[in-house]
């Protein structure tokens, strides 16, 4: 008879239980660290990842009465050791259990598989047998960076996927501009994460694609990950390193994809079959055997940060991963965020013995790279003209500004396209009773309900309630209800009743189109319509935030933004550096192929033309706004200064998610008169007081939220790790029985 084993197991327990610590589990063998197996739970049997044993050493099963694992999946090779330690991390950093962190990095399909459905899953994945090596006229004359991806597809040991096809298949790389070439040689002499800030245009993605083709040219087994912040946004690129690399070579993850297509990317890169991993955030996590580069593109995107369970952000745990696995980190962005650009700030020899500023002087930790030119822009009239519109001095209750309406139909006549941008979806975000002053509030939210027309709907957008448009204000019966303010919807058709006069160079009517979150909600709708803006099939672009991200619109020569003074008075710090980034995307759609009759020209209407903000979009230059928010933000004492997290607490009433933070607060306070080690973390952290969130109740929840900052990020995770024990007593107390539940959230990105 052979002794059982005790095995550490990491299943998804919720981080706020006893049992957030990965558990033990009788095995008749030992398995190593990483294994994937079944194990029993309460009444169920669920999915586990073998861990490292606490401390080391594994435990005695001897006299403890352990349950047996239920079935090993031993056809999949462990994870490994940099991904158990990139969740290990990445649950200590964001507060939670191990278990619910590694859970959570796995494809959710997985959870409900057993050890035959996926043997029936992986003899489907199996690589067909490679077909003898051919040669082709192309592979000979094919250049560097092709020829280093030839060797390692080619390779006998290369895993197998499109090894059979050849090259010939794939697209020949275009010649690198100057500034191309020096960014890749950059990358090339040293380890470490880079912050490529890169014009819209500049030719970020080949330099991506380069960077790629270079990392797997390393060896046969070479994996690159690409994140992207929503790749359903930007079907062109999974379609242009398809292209490059073979669609064999290739492998999206992102939670659009059906579950079982999710699991077999999933195990596609576990097995090393995919050589590229193209995702969104959640691919992070993927399992990457040979990772050897990690791309994150437009990494200012707030897309990254998760903003449910786990908080994490991709982009920072990218950064950690990468450095742990000693691989090099390319960040990219026309507008990087504050954070990433002060990351990478150069030594300022001047700044050294001055003092003032702690980390004055010292060079960042990322090396920061530029490409301000953009492809083409050697012809003088691909250079940007932004215009500021002062909106106080056009005719009253205009929509667009009459010399912006002239310059679109100008436009529109020459067969070129032009984008509206309004960041606000639906017809009037509130309808209003003349009579009584009611407004369409929603009734499970402190929020207003929008009105959408295409369907006579009001709309939450917090909660999703949707009813029908009343035809009467429901108190006091007046058929006369008006929508206050505008949203795409309107602006689409009000722009349709502007321009229809003016004429396509066929003599026929110009084509409105409008893309958001409403028009996209169906599959596939979404690269219905951008196919059609790219074939030219629409004049005007009508949308939100959707239609200023990453695409590679060709005809596109002009972009407004219709209304977007709101955000200069937000109360969020970030949201100066958020709008800035957004016109600057916007932007950047315009005038990308460079053979237009006119320059191409972003316009902004506003009735605050002298902001600063707008002075610095006027000269396009990105560094003068960053330089300049980083010293405000130095001086306020606010991120990347500080280091923030919040404590969030979500209850029935305001009060009980309230009562709940300070109780919080006293229990810590306590502690630290009893444990003087916690002390000078109380001295290092500084407590807010506790706050309703902006959006205080959604879904009938009240929500509020307690501040923490420090200078020093390590105090302040000590502070949050010591105060998770009183936390789950705090919450055990009767006293707090009306509370839903609470949360950290580590580096929020709204406060
Ligand atoms: N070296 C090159 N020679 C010719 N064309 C190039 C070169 N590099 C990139 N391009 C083309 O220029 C266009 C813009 O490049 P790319 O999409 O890589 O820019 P980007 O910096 O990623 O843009 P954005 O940030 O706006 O998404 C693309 O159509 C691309 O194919
Ligand atoms: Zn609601």
């Amino acid at each position: 008879m052979t002794h059982p084993v005790c095995l550490t197991v990491a299943v998804a327990t919720p981080t706020h239980s006893a049992l957030s610590t990965p558990l033990s589990y009788a095995s008749a063998q030992d398995w190593p660290p990483g294994q994937l197996l079944r194990v029993p739970l309460g009444a169920r049997d669920v999915l586990g990842v073998v861990w490292d044993h606490p401390g080391g050493a594994a435990p005695d099963p001897g006299e403890r009465s352990l349950r047996a694992v239920v079935e090993v999946w031993d056809a999949l090779p462990p994870l490994d050791a940099h991904w158990r330690a990139l969740v290990a991390f990445a649950a200590r950093y964001y507060q939670r259990s191990v278990g619910e962190m590694a859970l959570a990095a796995l494809p959710p399909a997985m959870r409900t598989l057993n050890q035959e459905q996926l043997a029936r899953r992986l003899a489907k994945l199996a690589p067909k047998a490679p077909a003898p090596r051919r040669r082709t006229a192309k592979a000979s004359q094919a250049t560097a960076s092709e020829t280093a991806l030839a060797t390692a597809e080619g390779s006998p040991a290369a895993p197998g996927h499109g090894a059979d096809q050849p090259l010939a298949a794939r697209e020949v790389p275009p010649a690198l501009t100057l500034q191309q070439r020096e960014v890749l040689q950059a990358l090339s002499t040293q380890p470490g994460t880079f912050l490529l800030h890169g014009n819209t245009g500049s030719g970020k993605t080949e330099v991506y694609m380069q960077a790629a083709a270079q990392a797997l040219a390393q060896n046969a087994h070479a994996q690159v990950l690409v994140l992207v912040p929503e790749i359903n946004l930007t079907p062109q690129l999974q379609a242009r390193f398809e292209r490059r690399f073979g669609a064999d070579a290739v492998v999206a993850m992102h939670s659009a994809l059906t579950p079982a297509k999710r699991l077999s990317a999933w195990l596609r890169a576990h097995l090393g079959q995919a050589r590229i991993v193209l995702g969104t955030r959640m691919a992070v996590f993927a399992s990457l055997p040979g990772l050897a580069l990690i791309v994150v593109d437009e990494e200012h995107d707030p897309s990254y940060k998760q903003q449910e369970g786990a908080r994490y952000s991709a982009r920072d745990l990218a950064v950690w991963r990468g450095h742990h696995a000693g691989v090099r980190v390319l960040l990219g962005s026309a507008t990087p965020s504050l954070e990433s650009w002060w990351a990478s700030r150069p030594a300022s020899p001047a700044a050294v013995d001055d003092g003032t500023s702690p980390a004055a002087g010292r060079a960042g930790r990322y090396t920061r790279l530029h490409m301000p030119d953009r492809i083409g822009s050697d012809t003088a009239s691909a250079a940007l003209l932004v215009r500021r519109v002062d909106m106080n001095h056009q005719p009253r209750g205009a929509v667009l500004a009459p010399p912006l309406l002239d310059a679109i139909g100008t436009r529109a006549a020459r067969g070129e396209q032009s984008l509206l941008l309004l960041n606000r979806r639906g017809y009037s975000p509130v309808l209003s009773c003349s009579e009584c002053g009611w407004k369409s509030t929603c009734p499970h939210c402190s929020a207003y309900r929008v009105f959408h027309k295409g369907d006579r709907s009001l709309r939450c957008h917090h909660c999703g309630l949707a009813s029908p448009v009343p035809h009467a204000c429901p108190d006091c019966g007046n058929p006369d209800i008006q929508g206050l303010g505008r949203g795409t919807e309107q602006l689409q058709e009000q722009v349709q009743a502007l321009l229809s006069d003016m004429r396509r160079p066929d003599g026929s009517a110009l084509r409105i189109a409008r893309l958001d979150a409403d028009t996209t909600r169906l599959k596939g709708t979404l690269t219905a319509q951008l196919d059609q803006v790219h074939a030219g099939e629409v004049d005007v672009l009508i949308g939100t935030q959707m239609i200023a991200k990453g695409h590679d619109f060709r005809r596109v020569s002009l972009v407004a933004a219709v209304q977007p003074d709101a955000a200069l008075f937000a109360s969020d710090f970030r949201a100066p550096e958020r709008l800035f980034a957004l016109l600057m995307q916007a932007a950047g759609r315009a005038g990308r192929d460079a053979g237009f009759a006119q320059q191409p020209e972003m316009w902004v209407q506003t009735h605050q033309p002298a902001h600063p903000l707008y002075a610095a979009l006027k000269t396009l230059d990105y560094a003068a706004f960053a330089d300049g928010q980083l010293t405000e933000r130095e001086q306020a004492g606010l991120p990347p200064f500080v280091h923030q997290a919040l404590l969030r607490a979500d209850a029935r009433t305001q009060e009980a998610a309230q009562g709940f933070l300070l109780a919080a607060v006293e229990a810590l306070r306590d502690a630290a008169m009893q444990q003087p080690q916690l002390a000078p973390l109380l001295d290092a952290v500084y407590l807010y007081p506790a706050v309703p969130l902006t959006v205080q109740r959604v879904a009938q929840v009240e929500r509020a939220q307690l501040l923490l900052e420090s200078t020093s990020r390590q105090a302040l995770q000590r502070l949050m790790h010591a105060w998770q024990p009183l936390l789950h007593r705090t919450r055990a107390d009767k006293a707090h029985k009306a509370l839903i539940r609470w949360l950290f959230d580590v580096d929020p990105l709204g406060i």
